[in-house]
């Protein structure tokens, strides 16, 4: 099955990191993120252009809608004509599927 179409499990302490290796074939498969570090902690991160402010506020909306319904929360900076969306597993430290599974549901909502 496609990323877009898995389930966002509950998120668990002691779940487990997904592998380097694991890492790499799953972000191909969602090859607009990038995995940066911050703190300490790997995220996938991308960018979203708009044309204006409001189509940016109204995907950050649409976003945070999807982490409600997932129960699984990504830190999002909204400007002009640009939100940036970050999805990591608070809980772990680091990446899950989960996280995978979120960006490739946010691309749907693009
Ligand atoms: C109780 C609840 O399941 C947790 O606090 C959830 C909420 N959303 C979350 N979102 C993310 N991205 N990581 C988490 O560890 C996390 N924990």
């Amino acid at each position: 099955m496609e990323l877009h179409g898995m389930k966002c499990e509950a998120c668990l302490t002691g779940a487990p990191l997904v592998t380097h290796e694991d890492a790499d074939k799953l972000n191909k498969l969602i090859p607009d993120w990038n995995i940066v570090e911050q703190e300490g902690m790997k995220r996938l991160e991308r960018v979203f252009k708009f044309p204006d402010f409001a189509g940016a506020l109204d995907f950050t909306n649409r976003v945070g809608k999807l982490a409600e319904e997932n129960n699984h929360h990504p830190a999002i900076l909204t400007e002009w004509g640009k939100v940036t969306v970050q999805w990591w597993t608070h809980k772990i430290g680091g990446l899950h599927m989960n996280d995978f599974i979120m960006a490739a549901k946010t691309d749907e909502l693009f």
